[in-house]
Protein backbone atom coordinates (compact mmCIF):
# COMPACT_ATOMS: atom_id res chain seq x y z
CA UNK A 1 0.00 0.00 0.00
CA UNK A 2 1.47 3.59 -0.87
CA UNK A 3 1.35 7.02 0.44
CA UNK A 4 -0.68 9.06 -1.35
CA UNK A 5 -1.38 13.12 -1.46
CA UNK A 6 -4.53 14.35 -2.99
CA UNK A 7 -4.00 18.27 -3.08
CA UNK A 8 -7.27 20.08 -3.38
CA UNK A 9 -10.13 19.34 -0.42
CA UNK A 10 -12.96 19.69 -2.94
CA UNK A 11 -15.57 17.32 -4.23
CA UNK A 12 -12.80 15.54 -6.50
CA UNK A 13 -10.16 15.21 -4.53
CA UNK A 14 -12.27 14.04 -1.51
CA UNK A 15 -13.89 11.42 -3.93
CA UNK A 16 -10.68 9.94 -5.10
CA UNK A 17 -9.17 10.16 -1.17
CA UNK A 18 -11.82 8.30 -0.17
CA UNK A 19 -11.50 5.72 -3.00
CA UNK A 20 -7.76 5.40 -2.40
CA UNK A 21 -8.80 5.11 1.27
CA UNK A 22 -11.26 2.35 0.68
CA UNK A 23 -8.13 0.42 -1.23
CA UNK A 24 -6.14 0.39 1.80
CA UNK A 25 -3.77 3.56 0.52
CA UNK A 26 -2.66 5.92 3.43
CA UNK A 27 -4.15 9.31 2.21
CA UNK A 28 -3.52 12.63 3.07
CA UNK A 29 -5.94 15.03 1.79
CA UNK A 30 -4.41 18.50 1.67
CA UNK A 31 -6.36 21.67 1.64
CA UNK A 32 -5.47 25.24 1.67
CA UNK A 33 -8.08 26.09 4.35
CA UNK A 34 -7.12 25.21 7.93
CA UNK A 35 -9.86 25.90 9.55
CA UNK A 36 -12.04 23.94 7.09
CA UNK A 37 -9.63 21.04 7.17
CA UNK A 38 -9.85 20.77 10.74
CA UNK A 39 -13.63 20.46 10.77
CA UNK A 40 -13.49 17.94 8.04
CA UNK A 41 -11.41 16.00 10.58
CA UNK A 42 -13.61 16.33 13.68
CA UNK A 43 -16.22 15.54 11.33
CA UNK A 44 -15.14 12.45 9.07
CA UNK A 45 -16.69 14.19 6.55
CA UNK A 46 -16.64 16.84 4.11
CA UNK A 47 -19.80 18.85 4.25
CA UNK A 48 -19.51 21.77 2.16
CA UNK A 49 -18.33 20.12 -1.09
CA UNK A 50 -19.07 15.94 -0.44
CA UNK A 51 -21.90 15.64 1.69
CA UNK A 52 -23.04 12.23 3.02
CA UNK A 53 -19.49 10.44 2.27
CA UNK A 54 -17.97 9.80 5.56
CA UNK A 55 -14.02 9.60 5.03
CA UNK A 56 -12.31 6.32 6.20
CA UNK A 57 -9.40 5.99 8.97
CA UNK A 58 -6.81 5.84 6.10
CA UNK A 59 -7.83 9.47 5.19
CA UNK A 60 -6.24 12.09 6.79
CA UNK A 61 -7.53 15.70 6.27
CA UNK A 62 -4.53 18.15 7.03
CA UNK A 63 -3.84 21.93 5.71
CA UNK A 64 0.05 20.64 6.52
CA UNK A 65 2.11 20.93 3.09
CA UNK A 66 4.88 18.43 5.04
CA UNK A 67 2.90 15.69 3.89
CA UNK A 68 4.32 16.32 0.32
CA UNK A 69 7.65 15.48 1.20
CA UNK A 70 6.26 11.82 1.87
CA UNK A 71 4.20 11.10 -0.91
CA UNK A 72 4.53 8.27 -3.13
CA UNK A 73 2.11 9.74 -5.67
CA UNK A 74 0.12 13.18 -5.27
CA UNK A 75 -2.86 13.60 -6.82
CA UNK A 76 -3.94 17.41 -7.74
CA UNK A 77 -7.58 17.75 -7.84
CA UNK A 78 -7.55 21.61 -8.22
CA UNK A 79 -9.30 24.23 -10.49
CA UNK A 80 -7.30 24.00 -13.86
CA UNK A 81 -6.55 27.45 -13.74
CA UNK A 82 -4.90 27.06 -10.28
CA UNK A 83 -2.67 24.05 -11.26
CA UNK A 84 0.36 25.68 -12.11
CA UNK A 85 0.22 28.21 -9.05
CA UNK A 86 -0.32 25.14 -7.30
CA UNK A 87 2.40 23.18 -8.86
CA UNK A 88 5.21 26.49 -8.48
CA UNK A 89 4.08 26.72 -4.71
CA UNK A 90 4.80 22.82 -4.29
CA UNK A 91 7.78 22.30 -6.21
CA UNK A 92 10.28 22.30 -2.87
CA UNK A 93 8.32 19.85 -1.40
CA UNK A 94 8.23 17.51 -3.71
CA UNK A 95 10.56 14.30 -4.01
CA UNK A 96 11.56 14.28 -7.32
CA UNK A 97 9.97 11.03 -8.96
CA UNK A 98 6.74 11.32 -7.21
CA UNK A 99 4.61 10.66 -9.74
CA UNK A 100 1.80 13.40 -10.26
CA UNK A 101 -1.76 12.67 -11.17
CA UNK A 102 -3.57 15.58 -12.28
CA UNK A 103 -7.77 15.03 -12.30
CA UNK A 104 -8.20 18.53 -13.52
CA UNK A 105 -10.28 19.37 -16.89
CA UNK A 106 -9.33 21.99 -18.57
CA UNK A 107 -6.40 24.04 -20.64
CA UNK A 108 -4.39 27.04 -19.72
CA UNK A 109 -5.78 30.16 -20.39
CA UNK A 110 -3.47 32.30 -22.92
CA UNK A 111 -0.75 29.86 -23.59
CA UNK A 112 -3.52 27.01 -24.69
CA UNK A 113 -1.60 24.38 -22.64
CA UNK A 114 -2.62 21.28 -21.57
CA UNK A 115 -2.42 20.83 -18.04
CA UNK A 116 0.25 17.97 -18.57
CA UNK A 117 2.52 19.99 -20.23
CA UNK A 118 2.41 22.99 -17.57
CA UNK A 119 3.01 20.54 -15.02
CA UNK A 120 6.21 19.10 -16.66
CA UNK A 121 7.10 22.74 -17.51
CA UNK A 122 7.00 23.43 -13.39
CA UNK A 123 7.71 19.78 -12.62
CA UNK A 124 10.38 18.66 -15.07
CA UNK A 125 11.76 15.84 -12.70
CA UNK A 126 8.24 14.38 -11.78
CA UNK A 127 6.21 12.12 -13.78
CA UNK A 128 3.36 13.50 -14.60
CA UNK A 129 -0.37 11.03 -15.54
CA UNK A 130 -3.63 12.78 -16.48
CA UNK A 131 -7.14 10.97 -15.14
CA UNK A 132 -9.83 11.32 -17.02
CA UNK A 133 -13.54 10.10 -17.81
CA UNK A 134 -16.96 9.74 -17.08
CA UNK A 135 -16.86 9.99 -13.44
CA UNK A 136 -18.76 12.41 -10.72
CA UNK A 137 -17.44 13.04 -7.46
CA UNK A 138 -20.92 12.23 -5.13
CA UNK A 139 -20.98 8.72 -7.37
CA UNK A 140 -17.29 7.64 -6.67
CA UNK A 141 -17.77 8.35 -2.63
CA UNK A 142 -20.83 6.13 -2.60
CA UNK A 143 -18.88 3.55 -4.17
CA UNK A 144 -21.06 3.35 -7.06
CA UNK A 145 -19.20 1.07 -10.06
CA UNK A 146 -17.22 4.12 -12.33
CA UNK A 147 -14.89 3.71 -15.42
CA UNK A 148 -11.67 6.32 -16.12
CA UNK A 149 -8.73 6.57 -18.03
CA UNK A 150 -5.31 7.19 -17.39
CA UNK A 151 -2.67 9.02 -20.12
CA UNK A 152 1.52 9.76 -20.00
CA UNK A 153 4.13 9.91 -21.80
CA UNK A 154 5.09 7.80 -19.49
CA UNK A 155 3.50 4.36 -19.78
CA UNK A 156 5.34 2.71 -16.31
CA UNK A 157 4.00 5.88 -14.52
CA UNK A 158 0.63 4.94 -15.87
CA UNK A 159 0.59 1.65 -15.22
CA UNK A 160 1.51 2.29 -11.77
CA UNK A 161 -1.23 4.67 -11.41
CA UNK A 162 -3.31 1.92 -12.67
CA UNK A 163 -2.45 -0.24 -10.16
CA UNK A 164 -3.04 1.97 -6.58
CA UNK A 165 -5.70 3.68 -8.25
CA UNK A 166 -8.19 0.36 -9.26
CA UNK A 167 -10.78 -1.15 -6.71
CA UNK A 168 -13.57 -3.17 -7.33
CA UNK A 169 -15.41 -0.37 -8.27
CA UNK A 170 -13.39 2.25 -9.63
CA UNK A 171 -12.02 0.44 -12.94
CA UNK A 172 -9.11 2.56 -14.69
CA UNK A 173 -7.67 2.28 -18.36
CA UNK A 174 -4.65 3.56 -19.86
CA UNK A 175 -4.66 5.18 -22.84
CA UNK A 176 -0.81 6.49 -24.47
CA UNK A 177 -3.06 9.40 -26.24
CA UNK A 178 -2.26 11.65 -23.60
CA UNK A 179 -3.81 14.50 -26.01
CA UNK A 180 -6.82 13.12 -26.81
CA UNK A 181 -7.47 12.15 -22.96
CA UNK A 182 -6.77 15.76 -22.20
CA UNK A 183 -8.50 17.70 -24.73
CA UNK A 184 -12.23 15.38 -24.51
CA UNK A 185 -12.26 16.17 -21.14
CA UNK A 186 -11.84 19.81 -21.07
CA UNK A 187 -13.69 20.47 -24.24
CA UNK A 188 -17.16 18.09 -23.09
CA UNK A 189 -17.41 21.00 -20.15
CA UNK A 190 -18.75 23.16 -23.32
CA UNK A 191 -21.34 21.34 -24.67
CA UNK A 192 -22.50 20.21 -20.91
CA UNK A 193 -23.12 23.92 -20.51
CA UNK A 194 -24.98 23.80 -23.88
CA UNK A 195 -27.11 20.42 -23.16
CA UNK A 196 -27.90 22.79 -19.75
CA UNK A 197 -28.74 25.79 -21.49
CA UNK A 198 -31.50 23.50 -23.84
CA UNK A 199 -32.96 21.67 -20.51
CA UNK A 200 -33.13 25.53 -19.02
CA UNK A 201 -34.97 26.68 -22.03
CA UNK A 202 -37.72 23.50 -21.31
CA UNK A 203 -36.09 21.75 -25.13
CA UNK A 204 -36.42 17.92 -25.06
CA UNK A 205 -34.20 15.21 -25.35
CA UNK A 206 -33.71 15.24 -28.99
CA UNK A 207 -32.22 18.87 -28.83
CA UNK A 208 -29.85 17.37 -26.10
CA UNK A 209 -28.94 14.43 -27.82
CA UNK A 210 -27.93 16.86 -31.21
CA UNK A 211 -25.96 19.15 -28.97
CA UNK A 212 -24.10 15.26 -27.70
CA UNK A 213 -23.56 14.57 -31.26
CA UNK A 214 -22.33 17.09 -33.10
CA UNK A 215 -20.73 18.67 -29.89
CA UNK A 216 -18.26 15.43 -29.80
CA UNK A 217 -17.91 15.97 -34.00
CA UNK A 218 -16.39 19.34 -32.99
CA UNK A 219 -14.46 18.46 -30.53
CA UNK A 220 -12.78 15.68 -32.60
CA UNK A 221 -12.10 18.23 -35.70
CA UNK A 222 -10.70 20.29 -33.11
CA UNK A 223 -9.02 17.84 -31.29
CA UNK A 224 -7.48 15.71 -34.20
CA UNK A 225 -5.63 18.94 -35.82
CA UNK A 226 -4.41 19.23 -32.27
CA UNK A 227 -3.13 16.00 -32.15
CA UNK A 228 -5.30 13.42 -30.55
CA UNK A 229 -6.37 10.05 -31.96
CA UNK A 230 -9.85 9.96 -33.44
CA UNK A 231 -10.87 7.23 -31.44
CA UNK A 232 -9.92 8.37 -28.12
CA UNK A 233 -12.86 11.06 -28.64
CA UNK A 234 -14.99 7.89 -28.91
CA UNK A 235 -13.88 6.14 -25.42
CA UNK A 236 -14.17 7.10 -22.15
CA UNK A 237 -12.60 10.64 -22.25
CA UNK A 238 -14.75 11.97 -24.92
CA UNK A 239 -17.93 10.48 -25.43
CA UNK A 240 -18.15 8.94 -22.32
CA UNK A 241 -17.51 12.05 -20.15
CA UNK A 242 -19.69 13.98 -22.55
CA UNK A 243 -22.82 11.80 -21.74
CA UNK A 244 -22.46 11.86 -17.48
CA UNK A 245 -21.82 15.53 -17.79
CA UNK A 246 -24.52 16.43 -19.99
CA UNK A 247 -26.88 14.55 -18.47
CA UNK A 248 -25.84 14.02 -14.71
CA UNK A 249 -27.88 15.78 -11.99
CA UNK A 250 -24.60 16.04 -10.31
CA UNK A 251 -22.90 17.69 -13.45
CA UNK A 252 -21.85 21.18 -12.64
CA UNK A 253 -21.01 22.44 -15.84
CA UNK A 254 -24.59 21.19 -16.75
CA UNK A 255 -26.49 23.08 -13.99
CA UNK A 256 -24.91 26.00 -14.46
CA UNK A 257 -26.11 25.92 -18.45
CA UNK A 258 -29.49 25.17 -16.99
CA UNK A 259 -29.56 27.93 -14.84
CA UNK A 260 -27.74 30.25 -17.18
CA UNK A 261 -30.90 29.10 -20.00
CA UNK A 262 -33.09 30.42 -17.63
CA UNK A 263 -32.01 33.83 -18.07
CA UNK A 264 -30.05 34.08 -14.82
CA UNK A 265 -26.63 35.99 -15.17
CA UNK A 266 -23.33 34.36 -15.53
CA UNK A 267 -22.23 35.32 -11.78
CA UNK A 268 -24.93 35.03 -10.28
CA UNK A 269 -24.98 31.06 -11.59
CA UNK A 270 -21.42 30.89 -11.08
CA UNK A 271 -21.85 31.89 -7.14
CA UNK A 272 -24.62 29.65 -6.58
CA UNK A 273 -23.16 26.49 -7.94
CA UNK A 274 -20.58 27.28 -5.63
CA UNK A 275 -18.38 24.43 -7.26
CA UNK A 276 -15.40 25.44 -10.40
CA UNK A 277 -17.49 25.15 -13.69
CA UNK A 278 -14.86 24.51 -15.78
CA UNK A 279 -16.32 25.09 -19.20
CA UNK A 280 -16.75 28.34 -19.02
CA UNK A 281 -13.11 29.41 -19.38
CA UNK A 282 -12.80 26.63 -21.71
CA UNK A 283 -15.17 28.08 -23.61
CA UNK A 284 -13.33 31.22 -24.44
CA UNK A 285 -9.67 28.96 -24.80
CA UNK A 286 -11.47 26.59 -27.33
CA UNK A 287 -13.12 29.53 -29.24
CA UNK A 288 -9.84 30.81 -29.62
CA UNK A 289 -8.32 27.82 -30.52
CA UNK A 290 -11.06 27.01 -33.10
CA UNK A 291 -9.78 30.33 -34.33
CA UNK A 292 -6.38 29.73 -34.33
CA UNK A 293 -6.17 26.44 -36.09
CA UNK A 294 -9.57 27.57 -38.82
CA UNK A 295 -11.51 24.59 -37.30
CA UNK A 296 -15.56 24.93 -37.50
CA UNK A 297 -16.97 24.81 -34.38
CA UNK A 298 -20.41 25.82 -34.37
CA UNK A 299 -21.52 24.88 -30.76
CA UNK A 300 -18.87 26.75 -29.11
CA UNK A 301 -19.33 29.71 -31.02
CA UNK A 302 -22.49 29.73 -29.35
CA UNK A 303 -21.54 28.74 -26.17
CA UNK A 304 -19.15 31.81 -26.60
CA UNK A 305 -21.98 34.37 -27.91
CA UNK A 306 -24.03 33.20 -24.94
CA UNK A 307 -21.14 33.75 -22.00
CA UNK A 308 -19.61 36.51 -23.00
CA UNK A 309 -21.82 38.55 -25.69
CA UNK A 310 -24.79 38.40 -23.70
CA UNK A 311 -26.49 36.25 -26.64
CA UNK A 312 -29.83 34.60 -25.46
CA UNK A 313 -29.56 31.35 -25.26
CA UNK A 314 -33.13 30.71 -27.12
CA UNK A 315 -31.24 32.74 -30.15
CA UNK A 316 -27.99 30.73 -29.97
CA UNK A 317 -30.21 27.35 -30.86
CA UNK A 318 -31.89 29.05 -33.31
CA UNK A 319 -28.61 30.53 -34.66
CA UNK A 320 -27.58 26.65 -35.00
CA UNK A 321 -30.49 25.01 -36.13
CA UNK A 322 -31.11 27.85 -38.86
CA UNK A 323 -27.42 27.17 -40.39
CA UNK A 324 -26.67 25.97 -43.85
CA UNK A 325 -27.63 22.72 -45.12
CA UNK A 326 -24.33 20.32 -44.32
CA UNK A 327 -23.24 16.39 -44.94
CA UNK A 328 -22.80 14.71 -41.56
CA UNK A 329 -19.92 12.89 -41.77
CA UNK A 330 -17.02 15.37 -41.59
CA UNK A 331 -13.92 14.64 -43.62
CA UNK A 332 -11.02 15.94 -41.09
CA UNK A 333 -10.70 13.06 -38.39
CA UNK A 334 -11.06 10.31 -41.32
CA UNK A 335 -8.56 12.24 -43.82
CA UNK A 336 -6.13 12.78 -40.07
CA UNK A 337 -6.16 8.82 -39.29
CA UNK A 338 -5.60 7.73 -42.72
CA UNK A 339 -2.94 9.55 -43.29
CA UNK A 340 -1.63 9.23 -39.71
CA UNK A 341 -1.30 12.81 -39.79
CA UNK A 342 -2.59 12.61 -35.71
CA UNK A 343 0.60 10.50 -34.85
CA UNK A 344 3.23 13.07 -35.88
CA UNK A 345 1.02 15.70 -34.55
CA UNK A 346 0.95 14.01 -31.68
CA UNK A 347 4.70 13.38 -31.64
CA UNK A 348 5.16 17.20 -32.00
CA UNK A 349 3.50 17.92 -29.17
CA UNK A 350 4.39 15.51 -27.07
CA UNK A 351 8.47 16.50 -27.73
CA UNK A 352 7.32 20.51 -26.91
N1 LIG B 1 -16.32 17.15 -9.10
C1 LIG B 1 -16.23 16.13 -9.96
O1 LIG B 1 -17.08 15.23 -9.98
C2 LIG B 1 -15.08 16.07 -10.89
C3 LIG B 1 -14.23 17.13 -11.09
N2 LIG B 1 -13.19 17.04 -11.96
C4 LIG B 1 -12.28 18.14 -12.14
O2 LIG B 1 -11.52 18.30 -10.96
C5 LIG B 1 -11.16 19.68 -10.79
C6 LIG B 1 -11.60 20.13 -9.40
O3 LIG B 1 -13.01 20.06 -9.41
P1 LIG B 1 -13.91 19.96 -8.12
O4 LIG B 1 -13.30 19.13 -7.07
O5 LIG B 1 -15.26 19.63 -8.63
O6 LIG B 1 -13.89 21.47 -7.67
P2 LIG B 1 -14.39 22.09 -6.33
O7 LIG B 1 -14.82 23.47 -6.62
O8 LIG B 1 -15.32 21.14 -5.65
O9 LIG B 1 -13.08 22.11 -5.43
C7 LIG B 1 -11.91 22.74 -5.80
C8 LIG B 1 -10.99 22.74 -4.57
O10 LIG B 1 -9.77 23.32 -4.95
C9 LIG B 1 -9.44 24.29 -3.98
N3 LIG B 1 -8.61 25.28 -4.62
C10 LIG B 1 -8.98 26.19 -5.55
N4 LIG B 1 -7.91 26.91 -5.90
C11 LIG B 1 -6.88 26.45 -5.17
C12 LIG B 1 -5.54 26.81 -5.05
N5 LIG B 1 -5.02 27.78 -5.78
N6 LIG B 1 -4.78 26.13 -4.19
C13 LIG B 1 -5.29 25.14 -3.46
N7 LIG B 1 -6.55 24.75 -3.50
C14 LIG B 1 -7.34 25.41 -4.36
C15 LIG B 1 -10.76 24.82 -3.46
O11 LIG B 1 -10.60 25.41 -2.19
C16 LIG B 1 -11.56 23.54 -3.41
O12 LIG B 1 -11.29 22.85 -2.22
C17 LIG B 1 -11.87 20.45 -11.93
O13 LIG B 1 -10.97 20.67 -12.96
C18 LIG B 1 -12.95 19.47 -12.39
O14 LIG B 1 -13.27 19.64 -13.76
C19 LIG B 1 -12.95 15.91 -12.67
C20 LIG B 1 -13.76 14.81 -12.52
C21 LIG B 1 -14.89 14.80 -11.62
O1 LIG C 1 -15.88 15.83 -15.28
C1 LIG C 1 -16.81 15.53 -14.58
C2 LIG C 1 -17.43 14.20 -14.58
O2 LIG C 1 -16.67 13.28 -15.30
C3 LIG C 1 -17.38 16.55 -13.70
O3 LIG C 1 -18.17 17.41 -14.45
P1 LIG C 1 -18.79 18.72 -13.76
O4 LIG C 1 -17.61 19.58 -13.38
O5 LIG C 1 -19.67 19.33 -14.76
O6 LIG C 1 -19.52 18.25 -12.54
Amino acid sequence: MAKITVYGAGSWGTALAVSMGKAGHEVALLGRNLSEMDLMEQRRENRPYLPGVVLPQTVKPTGDSGVLEEAEMLVLSVPSHSVRETAQKIRGHLKQGTIVVNTAKGLEEGSYKRLSQVLTEELPHNPVVVLSGPSHAEEVGKDMPTTVVVASRDSQAAEAVQDMLMTPKFRVYTNPDTIGVELGGAFKNIIALCAGFADGLGYGDNTKAALMTRGIAEITRLGVVMGGNPLTFAGLAGVGDLIVTCTSQHSRNHRAGVALGQGKPLDQVLKEVGMVVEGVRTTRVAYELSRQYGISMPITEQAYDVLFQGTDPKAAVSALMMRGKKHEIEEVALIAMENGSYQENCQDSQDK
